[in-house]
């Protein structure tokens, strides 16, 4: 990926659209029930983090891997597409082009093995 993580605004910027991003997770009963026992201080740290390496930032991430982080609930694709659709939503409030929105979901796209059924 070209330096998004850059184009956006870097670090702060990431952390923005991370925060904004689990405001509609929360928001959605779809998903949001998987994550009623969460540490979301510490979720948002780690998120801001691999979302930062995902746009071609520095790779700062330390926590889990994409299947061990998921292990045991059994995730399918309705609540893959959520994650991903509050996401590309929360990117677009920061004014990314649909172009950059659609590399990212593209190599989230790349870990739906890792992260799903497990
Ligand atoms: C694009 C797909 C996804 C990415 C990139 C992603 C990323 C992450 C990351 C980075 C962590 C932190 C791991 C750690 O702290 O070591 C995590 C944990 C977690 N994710 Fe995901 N995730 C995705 C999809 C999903 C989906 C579809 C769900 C459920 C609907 C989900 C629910 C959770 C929960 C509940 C945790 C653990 C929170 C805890 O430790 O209590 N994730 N994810």
């Amino acid at each position: 990926m070209e330096n998004l993580y850059e184009k956006i605004g870097g670090q702060e910027a990431v952390s923005k659209v991370v925060d904004v991003f689990y405001e509609k997770v929360l928001a959605d009963p779809t998903v949001n029930t998987f994550f009623t026992d969460t540490d979301m201080e510490k979720q948002r740290r780690h998120q801001s983090l691999f979302i930062s390496w995902v746009l071609g930032g520095p790779n700062q991430y330390s926590g889990k891997s994409m299947a061990k982080a998921h292990e045991g609930m059994n995730l399918n694709e309705e609540h893959f597409g959520s994650i991903a659709t509050h996401l590309a939503a929360a990117l677009r409030e920061f004014s990314v082009p649909e172009e950059d929105i659609g590399q990212v979901l593209e190599k989230l796209t790349t870990m739906q093995d890792d992260i799903l059924h497990k």
